[in-house]
C-alpha cells in the first residue's frame, strides 16, 4: 500500500468518551458509564465478547445513537459539530453492506468525499485527487473501475478503507477488518494503519482477532456492558484482563507437546484461543507474549 494522501485542513482530534450510558428503545442498556479517552497518534483496540457493546460505542461516536448518560468529545467538540468537520471516518463490516448494488469502486470510494462537496456532489479536481491517492494508498488503483461486487472480500475492506481516507477523519472507526483476510493483506491494512497512526490519527479498531491486538495495537479498551480497562497495551492486554472479559467465551488451553518443541517456551504457558482461532501465548504472570504462530 503506497502513494500520497491529500490531507485535509484541521486540528488534531482527541477522543474523549465520558461517563456513557445508551439504552436502546426496548429498555435494553447495551453500555453504562463508559469511559476512556485517546489522545491522537493512537491506535487502539477495542475488544470483547459478542453483544459487550463495541457497535454500540461505535454508534455513540458517530452520533447515530443517543447517549442517556454521559458524552463523547472529539477534539473536544460534540459529535454533531465534529460530524460537519468530517473527523469522524467508519469503515463497516461487511455484513452491513448491500454488495449487490451496482456501483463501481471508485464511486465508493468518492462516497467519502460527500461531506466536502455541496447539495449537487460534482466532484472536483480534489475529489478527484483524494479519491486516486486513497485508492493508490490501499493499492486498489488498477481495480478502480470494477464493480464493488466483483471484488474478493480483502480488496473490499481495502475499498472501504480507501472511503476512510478520502473523506480525511482524524478518527477511524473500523469495525472486524480483518475477518474474512489472508495474512498478507492483514499485514498490509496494519502496515497502513501504523502508517496513518504515525501522521496523528487515532484509529480505533474492534477486533475478534486477539493475536493481532499486540502486534499493532498502541492502546486497549476492554469493554463487557461498560469499560472494563482501557490504558497502554503491556499494561492492559493481560491473561487476567481477557478472561475477566470473555470469561467461559475463551478456549484456554496447556501449550500442546508439539509446539513446545518448536517454540522457546517454558512449561506453564497457556495458548489461549480467541473465537477466530488465533492462538495468543501468555506467561505464567498473564502477560502476553504473542502469537503462536508467527512470534514465538
Ligand atoms: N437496536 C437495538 N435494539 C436493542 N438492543 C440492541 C440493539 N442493537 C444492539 N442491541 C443489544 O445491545 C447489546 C450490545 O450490542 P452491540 O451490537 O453493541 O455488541 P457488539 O459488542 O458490537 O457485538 P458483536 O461482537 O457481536 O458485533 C447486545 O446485547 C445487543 O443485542
Amino acid at each position: 500500500m503506497d502513494g500520497a494522501l491529500v490531507r485535509p485542513p484541521g486540528t488534531r482530534a482527541g477522543l474523549s468518551v465520558e461517563g456513557v450510558s445508551v439504552a436502546y428503545p426496548n429498555g435494553h442498556l447495551a453500555l453504562r458509564d463508559a469511559s476512556f479517552s485517546l489522545q491522537p497518534g493512537t491506535v487502539c483496540g477495542l475488544v470483547g465478547v459478542n453483544g459487550s457493546g463495541k457497535s454500540t460505542l461505535f454508534k455513540a461516536i458517530m452520533g447515530l445513537v443517543r447517549p442517556s448518560a454521559g458524552q463523547v468529545r472529539i477534539g473536544g467538540e460534540k459529535v454533531q459539530a465534529a460530524l460537519k468537520r468530517n473527523l469522524v471516518a467508519y469503515v463497516p463490516q461487511a455484513e452491513e453492506v448491500d454488495w449487490s448494488f451496482p456501483v463501481g469502486v471508485r464511486d465508493v470510494v468518492m462516497m467519502g468525499r460527500y461531506g466536502h462537496m455541496n447539495m449537487l456532489r460534482i466532484p472536483r479536481a480534489a475529489d478527484r485527487q483524494a479519491v486516486d491517492a486513497a485508492l493508490a494508498r490501499v493499492g486498489m488503483l488498477d481495480l478502480a473501475e470494477r464493480q464493488i461486487g466483483e471484488l474478493s472480500g480483502g480488496q473490499r475492506k481495502r475499498v472501504f478503507l480507501a472511503r476512510a481516507l478520502a473523506q480525511g477523519g482524524e478518527l477511524l472507526l473500523l469495525d472486524e477488518p480483518f475477518t474474512g483476510v489472508d495474512v498478507t493483506t492483514e499485514d498490509a491494512i496494519v502496515e497502513l494503519l501504523t502508517q496513518l497512526r504515525d501522521e496523528g490519527r487515532i484509529i480505533l479498531v474492534s477486533t475478534h482477532n486477539l493475536g493481532s491486538v499486540p502486534t499493532f495495537c498502541d492502546h486497549v479498551v476492554l469493554v463487557n456492558r461498560t469499560v472494563l480497562a482501557a490504558g497502554p497495551t503491556p499494561e492492559v492486554f493481560t491473561g487476567p484482563n481477557l478472561l475477566r472479559a470473555f470469561g467461559g467465551a475463551l478456549r484456554q488451553h496447556s501449550l500442546p507437546e508439539q509446539a513446545k518443541a518448536h517454540a522457546p517456551l517454558e512449561a506453564g504457558h497457556v495458548v489461549v484461543l480467541s473465537d477466530d482461532e488465533r492462538p495468543l501465548v501468555m506467561a505464567p504472570d498473564g502477560r502476553v507474549l504473542g502469537r503462536l504462530t508467527q512470534d514465538l
